[in-house]
């Protein structure tokens, strides 16, 4: 079941640090989804959701949101066109200055089942300083050690490269809890999926789209009004493991749309700047209705976006 967020001990400056020392270090940027692009958009709730939640979010009436849709890693020049995540990161501004953040993926696992594993994993990772890359011999043992960290990677080895940031899903990853007017708590997993379908490239498009083509096929996208997301649950069932970010719902969940998330705006520079670049998005930040799960990798996310966000800001922006 679900209950308060469970806690793991494994230091958030340790997992800052290593995130750094294992996937780089770039003044002023994010510590990983670095290469990112604001936008904006609406959502708008459904009937669905009103009978599993009371979060002012599904009214019905609609909701500013601002998104970010960025590229896994701590380069903000991370190519585009190869098979790794990409990210949406959304903030719901709800009446009455309520705020609901979260940070999505494009797999339904993470690369790690807890918080001391994802810094097992990193440092595994960490480039040998005599050859520049990770020591393959010291990689190998902590996977066969830890197989739950391959999962995520084979999921991305098996998709083609997303043809756009709006035509891919995008996994919540962690169990929540919906929690209706009767006070009962209807637990699920979420997913945003393009209202278009994906869309994958063949290996030579990719080649021939190019390392940067993702901001420019965003605004295209979003000036065709062909940038919009069904926000779906799947519901748990009895038994259903939900303190895990490498554990999905079994297939044949029941799932339920819980509205439709409409991106109508993006920012009109490459760089970053605008709305999105200040904030971190925290999957904790949850509006009345909607409660976290005891999964461990859920509660470590809040205090290691912290001490990322105070770095990135504390440093001369990069020129
Ligand atoms: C203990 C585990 C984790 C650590 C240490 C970690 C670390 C970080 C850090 C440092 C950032 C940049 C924050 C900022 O500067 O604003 C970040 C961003 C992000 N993380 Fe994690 N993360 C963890 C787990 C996860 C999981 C399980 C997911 C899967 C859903 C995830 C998805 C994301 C996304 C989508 C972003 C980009 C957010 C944005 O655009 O601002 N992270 N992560």
């Amino acid at each position: 079941g679900g209950g308060a967020a469970a806690r793991d001990d494994t230091d958030p400056t340790a997992l800052v640090n290593q995130l750094e020392a294992s996937t780089g270090k770039f003044a002023g940027q994010r510590r990983s989804g670095a290469k990112g692009i604001c936008a904006a958009g609406e959502f708008i709730g459904s009937e669905q959701a009103r009978a599993l939640s009371t979060a002012s979010a599904f009214s019905g009436r609609a909701v500013p949101v601002l998104a970010r849709f960025s590229v896994v890693g701590a380069n903000p020049k991370a190519p585009d066109n190869t098979r790794t995540q990409r990210n949406l990161a959304l903030q719901f501004d709800l009446p009455g200055g309520e705020q609901w953040q979260m940070g999505n993926i494009s797999s339904p696992v993470f690369g790690a089942a807890t918080p001391a594993q994802f810094l097992g994993r990193l440092q595994s990772l960490q480039p040998d300083p005599a050859t520049g890359k990770p020591d393959p011999t010291r990689v190998k043992a902590f996977a066969d050690a830890n197989p739950e960290v391959l999962l995520q990677a084979k999921y991305l080895a098996a998709q083609p490269v997303p043809a756009s940031f709006a035509a891919v899903n995008y996994w919540g990853v962690h169990a929540f809890g919906f929690v209706d007017a009767q006070g009962r708590t209807h637990w699920g997993k979420w997913l945003f999926e393009p209202v278009g379908g994906t869309q994958g490239l063949s290996d030579e498009e990719a080649r021939a789209r190019g390392a940067q083509f993702l901001f420019a096929d965003l605004r295209e996208r979003v000036r065709q009004g062909r940038a919009a997301f069904d926000f779906n649950l799947e519901l748990a069932e009895a038994g259903d493991r939900l303190d895990s970010p490498v554990v999905p719902l079994p297939a044949d969940r029941r799932k339920v749309n819980l509205g439709r998330l409409t991106i109508t705006s993006v920012a009109a520079d490459d760089s970053g700047a605008g709305p999105c670049a200040a904030p971190t998005f925290v999957p904790l930040v949850l509006p009345r209705g909607v409660v976290a799960s005891a999964d461990p990798m859920l509660a470590a996310r809040a205090a290691p976006y912290a001490i990322s966000q105070g770095r990135r800001l504390a440093e001369p922006p990069a020129r």
